[in-house]
């Protein structure tokens, strides 16, 4: 469905800093800037996408080229059998883009205005538009918000609206940037779940940007993380996590503890008192330090697990530690 081979998005902008001289002056040096590099990668329909980076990483440029807004500068992006950037009219019927940072609703009027200017957009016949709206205003609980006019709604109840305008057509895919930006925790959850289900109940395939790997963790099954436009990972979001998850064992013992053949498991050890130590493990090695200090109990007086948030984890792997 979307096949990424070998692309390179490079933006030319004006070099900041340069010796300025009348060659320079009559033509200013321009210098490169990679939003991607030479990355690949596939993505099958009805998969749920996170694609994960720190600011900078190059999730917008992915998104804005898989999308046509861009055009890549080398390689090959096709997606649904369209050359987006080419065939960008014919494409994006069969698409929808929510970002965050805008809208696409009409702010001054109440929001069944937007979808009505959207339904002339994509053509939606009126008997379709009619089922559409009471389906996905049950769906996504944004009867009652309908006749209100968009500048009044919150972020979350906003979102949701977006949501809606982006299914009218029946979109075989959903790029959506960091469509959680600005909202507290709760309306995050809410709008992360209904994603989710409307994936599962539509089979629409998802491509969802966050800076914020706790977003995906339980929905997205697929997470390509990204890291000065290339591809640090791209894999299942349950392996990431298990595999680069760290465990934090806080230990209070009352003689030496003996580390000989688990040294090598001890990523940091940070000596918070004499007699209180705080270890941190990669959790596949668990099991095997637990068992160690089993076998010491007698030194031990409590032992307690902790869990390295992801996000700190993914911070740590792009710091190269
Ligand atoms: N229009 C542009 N002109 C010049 N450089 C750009 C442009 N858009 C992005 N870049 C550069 O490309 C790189 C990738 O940016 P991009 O916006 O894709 O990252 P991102 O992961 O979406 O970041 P953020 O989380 O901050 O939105 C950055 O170095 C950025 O400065």
């Amino acid at each position: 469905m979307i096949k990424v081979e070998n692309l390179t998005k490079e933006y030319v902008i004006p070099k900041k800093e340069y010796k300025k001289n009348i060659v320079t002056i009559l033509n200013p040096p321009k210098e490169k800037i990679y939003g991607l590099k030479n990355i690949s990668f596939e993505i099958k329909e009805g998969e749920f996408v996170g694609l994960v980076g720190l600011n900078g990483a190059g999730k917008t440029t992915l998104v804005k080229t898989l999308s046509g807004i861009l055009t890549p500068t080398q390689g090959n992006v096709e997606v649904l059998g369209y050359h987006p950037a080419l065939q960008r009219k014919a494409y994006t019927k069969h698409i929808s883009v929510i970002m965050g940072q805008k809208s696409s609703l009409i702010y001054d009027l109440p929001v069944i205005e937007s979808f009505k200017f959207y339904k002339d957009v994509y053509q939606v016949d009126q008997r379709q538009f009619k089922e559409k709206i009471d389906m996905l205003s049950e769906y996504l609980g944004i009867d009652r918000l309908l006749h209100i006019p968009v500048r009044k709604l919150s972020l979350g109840q906003r979102m949701k609206c977006e949501i809606g305008v982006s299914f009218l057509h029946e979109p075989e895919i959903i790029f959506l940037d960091e469509p959680t930006l600005g909202l507290d925790i709760l309306s995050k959850r809410s709008i992360l779940k209904l994603l989710s289900e409307l994936n599962r109940k539509f089979g629409t395939t998802m491509i969802l940007t966050t800076h914020d790997i706790e977003d995906i963790s339980s929905m997205c099954e697929r997470m390509i993380l990204l890291e000065h436009g290339n591809i640090l990972y791209d894999g299942r979001t349950s392996e990431f996590c298990e595999r680069k998850r760290y465990k934090l064992l806080e230990i209070d013992y009352i003689r030496p503890l003996d580390v000989d053949g688990i040294e090598g498991y001890i990523c940091e050890a940070k000596q918070e008192d004499e007699h209180h130590v705080v270890w941190k493990i990669e959790a596949e090695y668990l099991l095997e330090v637990i068992g160690h200090l089993m076998e010491q109990k007698e030194s031990i007086s409590d032992v307690n697990i902790n869990t390295v948030s992801l996000t700190e984890t993914i911070y740590e792997l792009y710091e190269g530690k």
